[in-house]
């Protein structure tokens, strides 16, 4: 740490061999004041410094607690009915259930009135005070006012391109077109196929080029953050969009809420069930939105509920596929752009030999082939720096342990 320069200089004693012993003496006696001063003032320092130190220890204390709890599983959600000299009444959201219960230590009384929205865990101890419904957004949802993908920055997806703008683009830019010749422009559109080939990407790039907030929200966030939230959340995401419009809403791994029914009651599918209803009213209302066009996503479309294909809902389905090899070689141009490569690096016949690899499987390996670049402590990247990143993310794979999703299950 450095030392803080406004601390008062030491006081400097200067004696003069010529002087008389009556200056000697004044002049110790001053110096013996000056110092007196000085160690008054930085005793002050002290305290106010030993004061901050304390508080700010309460504070990690006080934040390691809350984390601590909040790392603990996923909390219910609740109401403060009343708080007494008993304890606090809640009523839980989902099931209604009233409860008097505690605050946890971190919490005091004075914090919490009634009406709050708190979050509660297992033992209904009440956990925090979601006193906005903003903390509850914030939590759930990811909001860039303008993302910064464009449309050059995916490769291979030409048609995908095409029909997103179509769909989403063109009612955003030019809604008299569709008055015009009177159809409604497609209310959601679907975009399935495997994990890391560009769809969220896709949604960026259309919010990008429209000059709309991107509101990004996970299925799985829906129905898993706060428990008996998740209908909450989405009337929230859809007034969050209507605030920012113009605005994109993506609702990524939207099997989460939108599977086939299951014949088991659990509470947990009854809770799924109640977000997707939601999700459908909001969706069946969105005429009257105005400049809010919604994009969702799955890796899972063999599993999503027919009710939510139905027109007017996600009608516009848009199939974004792996990569063929000249797909792969565009999306190796734009993960190399900024790469210093050797002359000797062929990206169409590395691109025929990324067979089966997804869009995120070719920029890992570019990464890749980076690193190793630098661990030789090469300035530029040859053809043999990506063909030992090729071998290590297949080996990588071949354990099972791999991030390369090109060879991972999935069903759509
Ligand atoms: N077609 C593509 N062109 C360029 N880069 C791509 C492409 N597809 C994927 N990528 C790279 O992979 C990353 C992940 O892509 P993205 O998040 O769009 O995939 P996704 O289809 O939404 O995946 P998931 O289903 O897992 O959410 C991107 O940030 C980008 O670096």
């Amino acid at each position: 740490m450095s030392r803080s320069p406004s601390l008062p200089e030491r006081p400097h004693l200067d004696l003069d061999p010529d002087m008389s012993d009556g200056e000697r003496l004044s002049a110790l006696r001053s110096h013996f004041e000056r110092m007196l001063e000085v160690n008054r003032e930085l005793g002050q320092r002290l305290e106010t410094a030993d004061d901050r130190r304390a508080e700010l220890v309460d504070e990690v204390e006080q934040m390691k607690a809350r984390n601590d709890a909040l790392k603990t599983a996923s909390y219910y959600i609740a109401t403060v009915q009343e708080v007494s000299d008993d304890g606090v009444i809640i009523k839980q959201h989902g099931n209604n259930q009233e409860v008097l219960t505690d605050l946890a230590p971190h919490l005091s009384v004075e914090d919490i009135e009634s009406g709050d929205r708190v979050a509660i865990n297992d033992s209904f101890a009440v956990q925090t005070i979601l006193d906005d419904e903003t903390d509850a957004r914030a939590q759930a949802m990811e909001v860039v006012a303008s993302p910064e993908v464009t449309y050059d920055d995916i490769g291979g997806l030409d048609d995908q391109v095409r029909e997103v703008r179509e769909a989403v683009e063109d009612p955003l830019e030019n809604p008299g077109m569709f008055e015009e010749v009177g159809i409604d422009p497609p209310s959601g559109v679907l975009l399935y196929g495997p994990p890391g080939t560009g769809k969220t990407m896709l949604a960026k790039a259309v919010a990008n080029e429209t000059d709309a907030a991107f509101i990004k929200m996970a299925g799985s966030e829906l129905v898993q953050k706060f428990i008996g939230e998740g209908s909450r959340l989405v009337r929230d995401l859809f007034k969050l969009a209507a605030e920012r419009e113009p605005a994109v809403i993506f609702i990524d791994e939207i099997d989460a809420v939108a599977s086939k029914r299951t014949d088991s009651k659990t509470s947990g599918d009854a809770e799924v069930q109640r977000t997707m209803m939601q999700l459908l009213s909001e969706m069946d209302g969105f005429e009257e939105r105005g400049n809010i066009r919604i994009i969702a996503a799955t890796n899972r479309f063999d599993m999503l509920d027919e009710a939510i294909l139905r027109p007017g809902r996600f009608d516009r389905l848009i199939e974004v596929p792996k990569p063929n090899v000249e797909g792969r070689k565009r999306i190796l141009d734009i993960h190399t752009n900024s790469m210093n490569t050797d002359d000797d690096v062929d990206l169409t016949e590395l691109a025929e030999l990324l067979d089966d690899y997804s869009g995120a499987d070719v920029a890992s390996l570019a990464t890749e082939a980076g690193m190793v670049a630098i661990r030789d402590e090469w300035d530029t990247v040859t053809m043999a720096d990506f063909e030992a990143a090729y071998e290590k993310l297949s080996k990588t794979d071949s354990t099972g342990i791999g991030p390369i999703s090109g060879f991972t299950d999935y069903q759509y």
